[in-house]
């Protein structure tokens, strides 16, 4: 994801800042023109990048800053602060809320953003949350827009309307809604059709399936890769039907994201969700100041807990896929922790939320080996004993004749078996570092943020002088959030 490449180029021009010896007027330019330059390649527009330069430089003239704030640390939080401006239109979206009123939500969207699929990603992701979602296609446009849906739907075991004759969408919807009014649904989508380009029979259509179906919500879905032609698009969009929420899917391609995530200042509506795959997990909450700090290199500790947490699957096997990291970290929990990974996202993108964590445990770039090498490590595991996977601390139990019977059970050398035990031990250490248990009883994104100071690499602890440092840095966030 080419927006990383974003988070990259800000974080090495705040550390070539943080390493000059004065913070002057000519570090601060260079460092400026870095992040400019980094904005700039992933797509953002160039109204907006200038905008925030501009903030970033009048925020942090030493003539401005109150006395005794070091101005490396000011321009770090007035960084963060644009970036967060940026992608926060200052209004909360609609949520839908459990009850007797059903909630009708619309997706609009240009053909092959990703709508179809989205929506069924939606209906799933509410469901998990105790929702009783439908869907409807209203999509008549397209010949295979039906049989998409519905075969999304039955695989997420949601009930779906569509009709194969009825040619004429408001009838569709609206005969979808009531059915599903009956029915005591409480979260009704409507899918909606697309075309290849912006063309005025689709906007006409929009505006008389929004005037007709009267949604609580409409969601301009975009796909990430189109970059600055997003700002267009979802302006037009917003003509027709009222936009209130954005969804940027293929987060998880080589889009640069920053385009498309300028549909929010197009739109002025918030994002609430990234599309980071082609199946029906692969839906992220979106949520400013983590993705932020995420992007600036600060990790994202309570969006990890989240993510496991929310992780709670169709079927049976509950017990396997959602990991308790807030107990002892067994071989059972690292195997927990494998299967979840798979089911949630890509590793890497899952352990980019633990500072420190992704680079000693996978190498940038080398994700595949990565998924294989956990894949080895799970059919190492299926060979040993409940006695062993549950073990506190396996690497005792383990003698080398239990060594050699796993080996010859899974089919594995025994150089694997060692290499799993050792990986084991490594992220068992990693973990024991991080304040999880804190963070998961934790709603307060304050306090996160506080818990988060204590596992910050120490370069990043430097830069940002040192606790104090960080603290006063969160006073300031805190204060620009209330
Ligand atoms: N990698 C990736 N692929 C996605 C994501 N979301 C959707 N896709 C894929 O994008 C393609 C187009 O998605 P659709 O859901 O058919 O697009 P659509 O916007 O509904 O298209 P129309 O129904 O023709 O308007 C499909 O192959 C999806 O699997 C995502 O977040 N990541």
């Amino acid at each position: 994801m080419v927006l990383a490449q974003l988070g990259e180029g800000i974080t090495a021009a705040l550390s070539r800042m943080c390493r000059a010896t004065v913070a002057d007027d000519a570090a601060l330019t260079t460092c400026l023109d870095d992040v400019s330059r980094a904005l700039l390649r992933a797509d953002v527009r160039f109204e907006s990048v200038r905008a925030a330069i501009h903030n970033v430089k009048s925020t942090t003239n030493p003539s401005t800053l109150p006395p005794g704030v070091d101005r490396r640390r000011a321009v770090h939080k007035a960084i963060f602060a644009e970036l967060c401006h940026m992608l926060d239109p200052g209004k909360l979206p609609f949520t839908p809320t459990k009850g007797n009123k059903p909630n009708v939500v619309m997706f609009v969207g240009l053909q092959g953003s990703g709508k179809t699929t989205t929506c069924a990603k939606h209906a799933a992701y509410h469901r998990r949350k105790g929702f009783a979602p439908a869907l409807v296609c209203a999509d008549t446009f397209r010949a295979g827009a039906f049989d998409q849906l519905k075969q999304n739907a039955s695989k997420a075991k949601i009930p779906f309307y569509g009709s194969y004759t009825e040619s004429d969408p408001v009838k569709i919807a609206m005969k979808g809604i009531d059915t599903f009014k009956n029915e005591r649904c409480d979260l009704i989508i409507v899918d909606t059709s697309g075309r290849h380009r912006q063309e005025d029979a689709l906007f006409e259509e929009m505006r008389q399936l929004s005037e007709a179906t009267k949604p609580d919500l409409v969601i301009f879905v975009v796909d990430a890769s189109i970059g600055q032609a997003a700002f267009d698009q979802a302006l037009a969009f917003k003509k027709s039907a009222p936009v209130g929420a954005v969804i940027v899917t293929k987060m998880d391609g080589h889009a640069k994201g920053g385009g498309a995530l300028s549909a929010v200042a197009a739109t002025r509506s918030p994002v609430i969700f990234i599309g980071t795959g082609e199946h029906i997990p692969d839906l992220e909450p979106f949520d400013v100041k983590p993705f932020v700090s995420r992007l600036m290199g600060m990790g994202d500790l309570r969006g990890l807990v989240d993510k496991f947490n929310d992780v709670v699957p169709d079927d049976e096997d509950n017990d396997e896929l959602v990991p308790d990291l807030t107990g002892d970290f067994t071989l059972k929990t690292m195997r927990q922790m494998f299967k979840s990974v798979q089911r949630v996202g890509p590793l890497g993108q899952v352990l980019s939320m633990i500072p420190g964590l992704s680079a000693r445990f996978m190498e940038k770039g080398k994700e595949k080996e990565g998924q294989a090498k956990m894949k080895r490590y799970m059919t190492i595991m299926a060979s040993m004993t409940r006695k062993e996977l549950e073990f506190t601390n396996p690497s005792t139990l383990m003698t080398e004749s239990r060594i050699v019977r796993v080996a010859r059970g899974s089919g594995r050398p025994l150089r694997d078996v060692a290499e799993m035990l050792e990986e084991h031990k490594r992220i068992a250490k990693a973990l024991s570092k991080l304040p999880l248990k804190k963070l998961a009883n934790n709603n307060n994104s304050r306090e996160t943020l506080k818990v988060l100071g204590n596992v910050l690499p120490p370069g990043m602890m430097n830069h940002l002088g040192g606790m104090h440092g960080l603290q006063s840095m969160m006073k300031q966030m805190g204060a620009q959030g209330k």
